[in-house]
């Protein structure tokens, strides 16, 4: 089978091609209608099938004979712990603390926030809810207690699974205090928490409330898989958008599975047995596509990386877990991988292990570079495979796709569309534009199984932001263009959304924050190039009349409140006091100019503005 025709048999035959796709799983039921649609081209993949995830995860691979294959390989330098888990192993622990969660009345359509670092427990965790038909809600480690907060009143969660801390290099991060602080700010309150306790900290547990993971795994009763509709719910998973409060991203537990799997094949060309890294975090879609449950709907031995790419203890670490675990295939963030270089120009760390075990790297989450991509290719001389998805998507929109036929790389694209995804370059009112013409990149409804159904309790937001803008496609929100030759090249957001070392946030949310000190009477929040992060935020402030708060002292106290608010991930270092902002006639912030101004680009007047002197104004500001 070569490229081309599997692509088409996925647009003209989708049915078809995914009722093909579909046998690969291990289905309760298996569907025999394949696609339903409901308005604007959107629909449900597989809605008679009955399926449990957790069970396609875990109790098919035993029954296949895997029992005793390794199933989760815990690697963490920060605690200089290595731990595996066999399938049979990895079953028995998702069944019992299922168990737990049922004791207590957690059951089908419930949701479970999960705020864990990289332990285990967490992947315990998400597939123990998958097995109760649950839906979890995981909320990547880095953030503050009030954008927990902010998940914990949209999910509604009848529990809430934490551990007591969580390990940043050395910084000993309590997770306790910051739940407890979010749980006070959150309008619903979850009825339960259950703690896991490292040995680092011990946290205090609530009377009546908490609950001490130990202790109730100690005499729980195993659950079963509980068959779930393959429309029903898996997880939620909240990623930035324009405005303050993130998108639940809804993800069902059908299409997703036949999708993942078949990403495994197609995108990373692996099968049963292969042992596949994904560093990245549970808390992103990366994790639970990558690190949770792709690599074990295929029968993988998935890692889980409690470190980072340097100072765990140095830039050789991504290559001494490649050597101890022989990873046949790495997947983690450019920004890792320039976090490395800057390290180990020369790559002599790598040179110490043996890392002949792998096959490929593929990168995503951000704009694969050309030099880090040179960089990769000259030192492993691997393929080195980018690849363009989204949190929206759950996997590759746009990647080589290795299992049916390996095809020539450009540096800066990440190649072609995915079997399933009708990749367009259209203009804002969907006209296709021409080969090697920049516009909107879209994708042609429908989308393929496992992308978001809907987002979580707001449909209408869903529709309004993925739908509306370009009728009969998906809006991708990012801007790029389509070569003579089929290749994709995402050129980056179209929104006020920005990247931070492959961490997606938004700059309204920033600007709510800095917009609330009480010497801020405006203010505009931009993405500004970075050589290691790929983007950093920056603030541009004016002062109310009267304010004469020093800048040094107010850029300082934004930095702690951003921090505060959203978590260090943001990386807001930096914020200027301005004595303008640039507007329209209408009043509207020129952010486009501002970020070409922050990154040194040249720019024009745009028509449309108010007074052209401010632009020079902020031009000095960012070269001061
Ligand atoms: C394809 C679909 C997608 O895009 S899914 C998203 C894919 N993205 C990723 O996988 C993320 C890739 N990035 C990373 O893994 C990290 O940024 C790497 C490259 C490892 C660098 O880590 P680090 O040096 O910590 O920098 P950073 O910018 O991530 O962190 C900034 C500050 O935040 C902190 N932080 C980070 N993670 C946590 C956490 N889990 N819990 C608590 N705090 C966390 C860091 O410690 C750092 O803090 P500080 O400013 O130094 O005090």
């Amino acid at each position: 089978m070569d490229y081309q025709s599997e692509f088409r048999r996925s647009v003209d035959q989708p049915e078809e091609f995914w009722r093909e796709k579909a046998r690969a799983i291990d289905w309760i039921r298996p569907p025999e209608e394949i696609w339903k649609a409901s308005e604007n081209g959107h629909g449900q993949w597989f809605p008679d099938g009955l399926i449990n995830s957790s069970d396609v995860a875990l109790d098919a691979n035993i029954r296949a004979g895997r029992g005793d294959q390794k199933a989760l390989i815990y690697d963490s330098p920060v605690t200089d712990t290595q731990q595996s888990f066999t399938y049979n192993e990895l079953t028995d622990q998702v069944a019992r603390f299922a168990g737990v969660l049922k004791a207590r009345g957690v059951g089908h359509g419930d949701r479970v926030i999960i705020y864990m670092p990289m332990v285990p427990q967490a992947v315990i965790a998400m597939l123990a809810c998958a097995r109760l038909g649950a839906i979890h809600s995981v909320v990547f480690g880095g953030f503050a207690a009030h954008e927990l907060a902010v998940r914990i009143s949209d999910a509604k969660p009848k529990a809430i699974v934490t551990a007591s801390c969580g390990i940043e290099v050395a910084k000993v991060i309590p997770y306790k205090p910051l739940v407890d602080r979010a749980i006070e700010e959150a309008d619903h309150k979850p009825e339960f928490c259950i703690v896991f306790q490292r040995p680092q900290v011990t946290a205090e547990l609530q009377a009546g409330r908490d609950a001490d993971w130990d202790q109730e795994m100690a005499t729980a009763t195993p659950a079963d898989p509980v068959p779930v509709a393959a429309t029903d719910p898996l997880y939620i998973l909240y990623t930035s958008g324009t405005t303050g409060k993130p998108k639940g991203v809804v993800r069902d537990n059908g299409g997703h599975a036949v999708a993942l799997r078949y990403s495994m094949e197609l995108v990373y060309g692996a099968g049963p047995g292969d042992v596949f890294w994904a560093a990245s975090d549970v808390g992103w879609v990366v994790g639970h596509s990558y690190i949770v449950y792709a690599p074990l709907f295929m029968g993988c031995t998935t890692i889980l990386y409690e470190g980072k790419p340097v100072k765990t203890p140095d830039a050789g670490a991504f290559w001494r877990v490649c050597q101890d675990h022989k990873v046949n295939y790495l997947f983690t963030a450019p920004t890792a991988f320039r976090a490395v270089r800057k390290e180990d120009p020369e790559a002599d760390l790598m040179a110490k292990y043996d890392i002949s075990a792998l096959k490929r790297l593929f990168l995503a989450g951000e704009r694969l570079d050309p030099s880090t991509y040179e960089w990769l290719k000259e030192h492993t001389s691997l393929p080195v495979l980018d690849h363009w998805w989204q949190t929206e998507t759950g996997w590759a929109i746009c990647c080589n796709p290795v299992g049916i036929e390996e095809m020539r790389t450009k540096p800066g694209s990440a190649t072609v569309p995915a079997p399933g995804f009708n990749v367009q370059v259209v203009s804002l009112d969907g006209r296709p534009m021409p080969a090697g013409e920049q516009g909107q990149v879209a994708v042609k409804l429908p989308l393929p199984p496992g992308c978001l159904s809907t987002v979580w309790g707001d449909d209408a937001r869903f529709r309004k932001t993925y739908l509306d803008p370009i009728p009969g496609f998906y809006s991708s929100g990012d801007g790029g263009f389509i070569d003579e030759d089929g290749y994709v090249f995402i050129m980056g957001r179209t929104d006020d959304v920005i990247n931070v070392a492959g961490h997606r946030l938004s700059t309204g949310e920033m600007e709510e924050v800095v917009a609330s000190h009480p010497a801020v009477a405006e203010c505009c929040v931009v993405g500004a190039r970075d050589e290691m992060k790929g983007q950093i935020p920056v603030g541009l402030v004016l002062l109310k009349d009267g304010a004469t708060i020093d800048p040094d002292e107010l850029e300082e106290e934004l930095v702690e409140m951003v921090r505060d608010r959203i978590g260090a991930i943001a990386c807001f270092r930096r914020a200027m006091v301005v004595d303008r902002l640039p507007k329209t006639r209408s009043g509207k912030i020129l952010r486009r100019v501002i970020r070409q101004i922050a990154d040194g680009e040249e720019w024009s007047v745009p028509s449309t503005i108010d007074d052209p002197a401010i632009l020079e104004e902020i031009d000095q500001k960012f070269r001061n």
